[in-house]
């Protein structure tokens, strides 16, 4: 991020007064990640992460802070959010909806190793089933719907090559067959700066607020562009071939997930190529702000158009051990 509203120490200090936390000792703007504003909050009983929402509304906040508690409680590695003097996590601050939650150890990483991948596999695929269970609803923000509108608005800043791939990315997003595809509760952005790690060890997988109600295959797409990118953006096979091990521990695949594989790893380049690109021409206001490179996935959904078989092909290398 970014830090787009400033928080100071008084307000700070009667934000905390509704909880049992004890007194402020420090805080500090997190500059990673883009969506909110974050601060590290230590206070004399811990560490916890405070955020406020820009974009979210609060009556949209419960669906994520329910399913954060929902999967900390179902041994899920993640933050749990703490709950004010009243049991109440949602809160406003300076304006704005807000939350704490507990501030996990560890760091995330650039260059993740094949253990780490799995890891990552096996808890999205735990995570997939548990949430069987979560009885709340949302639909996906940065779903089909919104690649049309958004790419209407990033059209015009384009070049006429990059205009091309939209248009018929767009067209073959359309016309493709998602019926009876399994669907339930996914994080729908685990990329590498959305979990942590000491060392080999999964400590937390974090930023749940574009979780939503989507087909299951889609999250595992999206988190496979991201983790197993080879840096010339193909897919890294050793990597892929943990991450779709480490879920297969868990959940099993239907034919039908395997077959659109190849248009869910394009869809989920699309959708990230799409908001770098708003983000990059339509940025909003903010003391911190941090943007990331469209190109990276304009290139990733190239180099995933037209090799369907050995996309699919990673399947049967998967790990299963
Ligand atoms: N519970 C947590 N424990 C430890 N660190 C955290 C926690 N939550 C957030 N962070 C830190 O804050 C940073 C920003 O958080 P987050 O990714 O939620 O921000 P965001 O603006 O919503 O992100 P995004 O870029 O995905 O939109 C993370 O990269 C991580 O360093
Ligand atoms: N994970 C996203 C940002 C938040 O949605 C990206 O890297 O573009």
């Amino acid at each position: 991020m970014s830090v787009y509203t400033v928080v100071t120490t008084e307000q700070l200090k009667q934000f905390l007064a509704g909880y049992d936390l004890g007194e402020l000792e420090q805080f500090v703007g997190i500059s990673n990640g883009i969506e909110n504003t974050n601060y590290f909050v230590t206070t004399s009983t811990g560490d916890y992460v405070l955020t406020l929402f820009e974009v979210l509304q609060a009556d949209e906040l419960p669906y994520f802070l329910e399913l954060m508690a929902f999967l900390a409680e179902h041994d899920i590695p993640s933050a749990h959010p703490v709950p004010d003097r009243n049991g109440m996590y949602l809160q406003r601050l300076n304006g704005k909806p807000a939350a704490l939650v507990q501030r996990l150890n560890g760091a995330s990483v650039d260059l993740p190793t094949p253990t780490q991948c799995r890891a990552i596999g096996e808890q999205m695929a735990r995570m997939h089933v548990a949430c069987d269970q979560f009885g709340m609803h949302r639909d996906p923000v940065r779903g089909p719907k919104w690649w049309v509108t958004t790419a209407a608005e990033v059209m015009p800043k384009l070049s006429h090559s990059d205009q091309a791939l939209l248009r018929a990315e767009l067209e073959f997003q359309a016309a493709v067959d998602t019926r009876d595809l399994p669907f339930g509760i996914i994080h729908a952005d685990l990329f590498r700066d959305n979990a942590l790690f000491v060392g080999e060890r999964l400590t937390g997988i974090i930023d749940f607020y574009y979780a939503c109600n989507f087909y299951l295959i889609y999250d595992l797409a999206v988190t496979v562009n991201d983790w197993c990118n080879s840096g010339d953006s193909a897919v890294d096979s050793d990597n892929a071939a943990h991450l779709l091990g480490g879920y297969q521990r868990f959940r099993t695949v239907t034919p039908r997930e395997i077959d659109v594989w190849p248009a869910m790893l394009r869809g989920a380049a699309l959708r990230f190529w799409l908001s770098r690109l708003r983000d990059m021409h339509f940025p909003r206001p903010g003391e911190i702000t941090h943007i990331k490179d469209p190109n990276v996935f304009r290139d990733v959904l190239t180099s995933r158009i037209g090799v369907d078989d050995e996309l699919r092909a990673m399947w049967q290398t998967a790990v299963s051990a």
